[in-house]
């Protein structure tokens, strides 16, 4: 079942000559987000670049959020992956929709305007409230991890 989650269109570009966001597949899980921008923009090797979207949304509910992910062609292909790797979106975030796009790559990559550089996910979130114990229950796992069970 879709969610409805308000949407506050900043650039009125937005729903015109870049189309909103919308799942490109019934099975999508993400929305891809364009670069509001009015000029091409290199982003040379190494360097890191704050994009607007020309969106924001409020997500409102505290069980959910979002997550700003990389899109696989662009982050294997050109080494365009996000400057904070993954991006979380807070349910009561009002600003603009901002991607950190990084150049991990070793060549210049060109960002076009209303280009799709990343995508968004909305993932359900559980609020934890910590229970302070002297001891837990014991597990199977215990202690045991990073590695600790070997690599085969
Ligand atoms: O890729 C991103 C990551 C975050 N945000 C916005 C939404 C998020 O709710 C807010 C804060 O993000 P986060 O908590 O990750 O950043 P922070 O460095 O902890 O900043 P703050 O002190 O504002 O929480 O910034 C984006 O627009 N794009
Ligand atoms: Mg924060």
């Amino acid at each position: 079942m879709m969610k409805k989650i308000d949407v506050k269109i900043l650039d009125p570009r937005i729903g015109s000559t870049f189309p909103l966001p919308t799942y490109a597949t019934v099975g999508s899980a993400g929305l891809d987000l364009r670069a509001c921008l009015d000029a091409a923009m290199t982003l040379n090797p190494g360097e890191t670049q704050l994009l607007p979207t020309g969106l924001a949304i409020h997500i409102a509910d505290p069980s959910l959020a979002a997550v700003i992910l990389p899109r696989s062609g662009l982050g294997h292909k050109h080494g365009v992956v996000l400057g904070n790797l993954v991006g979380l979106i807070d349910s009561d975030y009002q600003g603009q929709l901002m991607v950190s796009v990084w150049n991990r790559g070793q060549t210049p990559f060109v960002v076009e305007p209303g280009e799709r550089i990343a995508q968004m996910v909305f993932v359900p979130v559980v609020q934890a409230e910590f229970n302070i114990v002297e001891d837990f229950e014991s597990s199977e796992r215990g202690e045991g991890g990073f590695g600790h069970s070997g690599r085969q």
